[in-house]
């Protein structure tokens, strides 16, 4: 269990340099003849090159090692993690819900605890995403991990985190969110007084992650940049039986070193892990009627190559005034182009009178009806139209072009409710062509 206060540098995608050392950068040049402290200089992108200045990912890392320092990769026995396509690949276009993973009775780490729920697009392809949840007991201690695959967006619901990256350390709490980038190496153990974990993962197969655009809401609102919070430096120089697994290709594989990969003493540049608590979050909603659509709570988004289309949106339901006048306030009932997985970090969502827990899960593929439950229609259809702050909130959704294909272990897992349909079975018609 981690327990110092970390420090971190502010700021999205800031250009950052930072040093565990004095004057381990190197002024004016990335690549001198000799590093200081006999250090290794190493690139790290997190896009092409050539990709435009805008969208340029990279960042310089002078560590004791170069990563090439490992032996051959081998094949890591099958994990409960799936990557799209799937070989049986099965879309499915009733609503599912499902319950909280509980947190396991054996020993399991953060990569053994992972269970695939859904997945669409294609990996290989750069499009899409995974998403799976976790629920572990035990620290990463000889092991680490990096994912080829794509970035992952962590989101806590039980426990603590504490991310220790290449890059430094990160914690994480429920209510906030993490970020790693495509390919950093990292470790995850438990945080301050947690002793079990369980949240959900976004795997962005798709373009990075990104600010989306403001359009007329102007210059601030929604997630601030400032209010992003990166790594300073932190190394470790530590020898002995290592390893370090990756996902590549769908794939797990695992190569031994005979040293902690931590041991990056100085980075500079704008590809960098991150996190964001989400009541930062600069929420923006009705002062007149109607409720409006999702897409004024997007934290972030990972573009598509249609325009607006998103590969990826990343949306909270935080704490908010309702204010609304002669106005159905929960969310409608809808039909949509995009497809929508949902998870619940804490309290109740405001169109589920019950059933959608804290850590459960749903999906709404493309075109599945879905909306408020019988009750939650019953109770706003009759509300009293007051100013009410719904509080102790915060559900989220991955929304995605692209239709889920759920995994059959999570088709088939014992926390599927399998008679999720029913929420809406008696809503009645209450039609009478008498009563305009
Ligand atoms: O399905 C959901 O609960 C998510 C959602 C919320 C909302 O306020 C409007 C549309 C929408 O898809
Ligand atoms: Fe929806």
């Amino acid at each position: 269990m981690s327990t110092e206060t970390l420090d971190y540098q502010s700021g999205f995608r800031n250009h950052f340099a930072t040093e565990a050392l004095p004057d381990a950068l190197p002024k004016g040049q990335n690549s001198p003849q000799r590093c200081a402290y006999g250090l290794y200089a190493e690139q790290y992108t997190g896009s092409a090159f050539t990709a435009p200045r805008h969208q340029n990912l990279r960042s310089w890392l002078y560590r004791i090692r170069p990563s090439v320092v490992q032996s051959a990769y081998q094949p890591l026995k099958e994990k409960a993690v799936a990557t799209a396509p799937l070989a049986k690949p099965a879309a499915d276009p009733n609503q599912m819900r499902w319950d909280p993973l509980p947190v396991p009775a054996e020993p399991t780490d953060f990569i053994d605890g992972l269970l695939t729920i859904a997945v669409n697009g294609d990996a290989g392809a750069q499009s899409g995403v995974g998403v799976h949840v976790y629920a572990f007991n035990r620290d990463m201690t000889e092991r680490f991990f990096y994912n080829a695959d794509g970035e992952l967006l962590i989101v806590p619901q039980l426990g603590t985190l504490r991310l220790r990256t290449e890059l430094g350390e990160l914690d994480i709490a429920n209510g906030e969110i993490g970020v790693i980038p495509r390919g950093i190496k990292f470790q995850v153990r438990l945080g301050e007084g947690a002793d079990a974990a369980r949240g959900y993962i976004c795997e962005n197969y798709g373009n990075p992650l990104e600010l989306p655009g403001l359009g007329p809401i102007g210059a601030n609102g929604l997630a601030n940049p400032r209010d992003f919070l990166s790594p300073v430096a932190s190394y470790e120089d530590l020898e002995g039986d290592y390893s370090l697994v990756a996902k590549f290709s769908g794939r797990f594989w695992e190569t031994k070193l005979s040293h902690s990969p931590l041991d990056v003493v100085a980075w500079h540049g704008n590809v960098a892990p991150y996190k964001y608590n989400l009541a930062n979050f600069n929420t923006i909603n009705t002062v007149s009627f109607d409720h409006p659509d999702p897409s004024i709570f997007t934290v972030l988004t990972s573009a598509s190559d249609t325009p607006g289309t998103a590969n990826l949106d990343f949306v909270i339901f935080p704490p908010r005034w309702m204010v609304a006048e002669s106005t159905f306030r929960p969310p409608y009932f809808h039909r949509n182009l995009m497809s929508e997985f949902m998870g619940l970090i804490h309290g109740e969502y405001d169109a589920k009178a019950e059933g959608f827990l804290p850590g459960g899960a749903s999906l709404h593929n493309c075109m599945s009806p879905h909306g408020p439950d019988a009750d939650t229609f019953e109770k706003a259809t009759h509300a009293d139209l007051t100013p009410q702050h719904q509080s102790d909130t915060m559900a989220f959704m991955f929304e995605s072009r692209y239709v889920y294909h759920p995994t059959e272990a999570a088709l088939n897992a014992d926390i599927r409710q399998r008679d999720y349909v029913d929420v809406w079975s008696t809503l009645r018609s209450h039609f009478d062509p008498t009563k305009p």
